[in-house]
Parts: C-alpha cells; sequence; structure tokens
C-alpha cells in the first residue's frame, strides 16, 4: 500500500493542481492533501479560509476512486523541520508530489522521494493569475472544477476578494497585506 502527499496553497485550487491529483490518484493508493499557509487568508494572495480549502479540495477529490485525506498545514518560521511538523500533523506518506523547488529540496533532505511533474498550461493554470481575473471582473471559472467555482460562489469568495484588492489599493494582485 503506497500512499502520496501533495501540498500547496490552492488559493483557489485550480484545474493544473486537479492534474497533479489525478496523476497522483493513478500512481499510489491513498492520496493525502496539505492545504499549505493554512492560518493565511483574507488576503489578495491568500483569500479564502482553511475551511473554504478543505471544502474546495474535499469535493474535487470525491470525484476520484480513491480514498483521500485533507489536512491543513500551517507555516512554521524553521524550513530545517518542516517536513518533520508535516508529519506531525499528515497520515504517512511514501512519496511527495510538488513542483516547488523549495519544497522539493525539504522533503529530499529529510530522505524523502518526491516525483515532479510538467507545469500544466502555466500560462493560464496558475493561482494569481486567477486571482487577478477574478478581480478584474474576466473568466475564470474555466480554469477550475466545477465544484471549485460552487464554493467559491457559496462564499461569496468574488466580493471578498475585490474587496480586499480595492482596499490594497490597484496593484495589490501580487503582494500579500
Ligand atoms: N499548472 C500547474 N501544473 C502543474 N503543477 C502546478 C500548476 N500550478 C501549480 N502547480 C503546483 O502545485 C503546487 C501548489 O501550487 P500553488 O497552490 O502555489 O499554485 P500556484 O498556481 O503556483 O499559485 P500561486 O500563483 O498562488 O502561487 C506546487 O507544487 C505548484 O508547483
Ligand atoms: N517553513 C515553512 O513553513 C514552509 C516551508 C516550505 C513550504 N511551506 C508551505 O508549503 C506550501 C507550498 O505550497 P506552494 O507550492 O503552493 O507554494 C505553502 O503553503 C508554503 O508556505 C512552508
Amino acid at each position: 500500500m503506497t500512499r502520496g502527499f501533495y501540498i500547496g496553497r490552492f488559493q483557489p485550487f485550480h484545474d493544473g493542481h486537479r492534474e497533479m491529483t489525478d496523476r497522483i490518484a493513478e500512481e499510489v493508493d491513498e492520496v493525502v492533501v496539505g492545504i499549505g499557509s493554512a492560518g493565511a487568508s483574507h488576503t489578495v494572495r491568500n483569500p479564502f479560509t482553511a475551511g473554504e480549502r478543505i471544502m474546495m479540495l474535499t469535493r474535487v477529490l470525491d470525484e476520484l476512486d480513491k480514498q483521500t485525506y485533507v489536512v491543513p498545514i500551517e507555516d512554521i518560521d524553521r524550513n530545517s523541520v518542516w517536513v518533520g511538523h508535516i508529519q506531525s500533523m499528515a497520515p504517512a506518506f511514501d512519496v511527495a508530489y510538488s513542483n516547488n523547488p523549495l519544497v522539493v529540496r525539504l522533503f529530499e533532505e529529510a530522505g524523502i522521494e518526491v516525483r515532479q511533474s510538467e507545469m500544466y498550461n502555466r500560462g493560464d493554470l496558475k493561482g494569481s493569475r486567477i486571482r487577478s481575473r477574478m478581480i478584474e471582473g474576466k473568466e475564470w471559472e474555466p480554469l477550475v472544477p466545477d465544484a471549485v467555482a460552487d464554493v467559491i460562489d457559496e462564499i461569496d469568495g468574488l466580493e471578498r476578494l475585490r474587496r480586499i484588492a480595492g482596499d490594497d489599493g490597484d496593484d495589490a494582485t501580487e503582494n500579500d497585506h
């Protein structure tokens, strides 16, 4: 039995992330997804709470024919013990999946196998770009799973993001506050 672990901020979870979870589900028996920066919310870079992201992930992963687990992981101020922090919070796993260079390095230094993949349609499938489109009133729904668009609608997420961006000024899209 193998278990795979995939962490991201998922602000919001998009179709590039879904390509990753589909691939992981093909390769392992059980999938663990870590919601990174779990304590962050209500900023332009991190608009959604851990609970809201858990709703997105749980509904999307329900579509997989696999046992899945979603675990919120708060940031800590020491990279050197971050993998141990994850291991203390998540079900045990055999392999980690990431395309984030720092994350890859930290897992590898901890002796954990890491699998990377190509970036899928990175021109469009990038959280910051999707958030910008939401703020600017451009079409963004086709870039995320339907379940994610439903959650954002339910929580009035578009209104929140636009209001935060407005409060932060015109160039707020790439900055955290
Ligand atoms: N289009 C994509 N194809 C494959 N992997 C992706 C894609 N976008 C993000 N990832 C990977 O998914 C993980 C989580 O990414 P993350 O939540 O930071 O998304 P992001 O699109 O890079 O968001 P942001 O622009 O907000 O930083 C990382 O390992 C990241 O490299
Ligand atoms: N020291 C730490 O807390 C630490 C180190 C590396 C990554 N992370 C987190 O892991 C997640 C990685 O996800 P992304 O690939 O989406 O950036 C982020 O939430 C990031 O903050 C945290």
